[in-house]
């Protein structure tokens, strides 16, 4: 996969030199590009952003810069990338968002900062790019290059090769619509805390029975709505929460 990553900040997003993904790059699993929009200014000032039309607070990213960072990424013809614009008002990053995002070959992110981006750049990508705002959650960061890094983790594990144990995604939350089970180890004693029997029991029909439990009762307690929502949680799956 190739990530292509448009920044004011490109020193943000060093952190993808680091551990399980920086790794994936060095072995050639990950070609990971990060540009520094500034790169495509020619005043003086290298300007990026101006007031917006209509008032209000803040500034708004000039269009040309993107433009040009845009169009010097992906010209006619070339393999049709997503890019992905991190913002507040995105559709929110879900483990099956992450799913789909890991299929396509090429993503390019716009990380904007300030209050945006101008709405042209949008429209403009949306030509020979398939156009998609990410949100992280329903709060407001102060710029995408966090996103970029968040939603880049979540993808990048799902590729062959990139995180050593392939099983362990079989078995994470959200994978099956409920949120994890705990987890324990070593000593089996600590702080006068136990682990739960059954853990020691060897019988794994009996482990596998307690954390889907556990799932539930944790979904049910912290995330009610994936409950109602999950597909996971058949009737008697839903007899087994209080
Ligand atoms: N999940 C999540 C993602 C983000 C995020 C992502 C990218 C950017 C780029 C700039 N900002 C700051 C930002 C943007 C929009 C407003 C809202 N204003 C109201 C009127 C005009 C705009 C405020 C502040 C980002 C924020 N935040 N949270």
């Amino acid at each position: 996969m190739r990530i292509d990553v448009v920044s004011i900040f490109p020193d943000y997003l060093a952190p993808l030199d680091l551990s399980l993904i920086g790794k994936a790059r060095r072995d050639g699993l990950l070609d990971i590009r990060v540009h520094d929009l500034r790169v495509f200014t020619h005043d003086r000032h290298r300007t990026v952003d101006d007031t917006p039309y209509g008032g209000g607070a803040g500034m708004v990213m000039k269009p040309e810069p993107w433009g040009e960072a845009l169009d010097a990424l992906a010209t006619q013809g070339d393999p049709r990338p997503v890019l992905i614009v991190p913002g507040p008002g995105g559709e929110p990053l879900t483990q099956r968002t992450a799913r789909e995002l890991a299929d396509r070959e090429w993503l390019v992110f716009a990380c904007g900062r300030y209050e945006g981006i101008d709405e042209r750049v949008y429209e403009h990508a949306a030509d020979r790019m398939d156009v998609r705002v990410v949100s992280l959650g329903d709060y407001v960061l102060n710029g995408g290059e966090v996103a970029a890094l968040a939603i880049i983790e979540a993808v990048a594990r799902l590729l062959p090769g990139v995180i050593g144990n392939a099983a362990s995604l079989d078995e994470e939350s959200h994978e099956d619509g409920l949120l994890e089970y705990p987890v324990y180890t070593k000593p089996a004693q600590w702080q006068g805390r136990a682990v739960p029997d059954v853990l020691l029991s060897g019988d794994h029909g009996a482990i596998a029975r307690w954390r889907r439990e556990q799932q539930l009762h944790r979904t049910a307690r912290r995330r009610p709505d994936l409950l109602h929502a999950s597909a996971a949680a058949d009737p008697d799956d839903l007899a087994l929460v209080p």
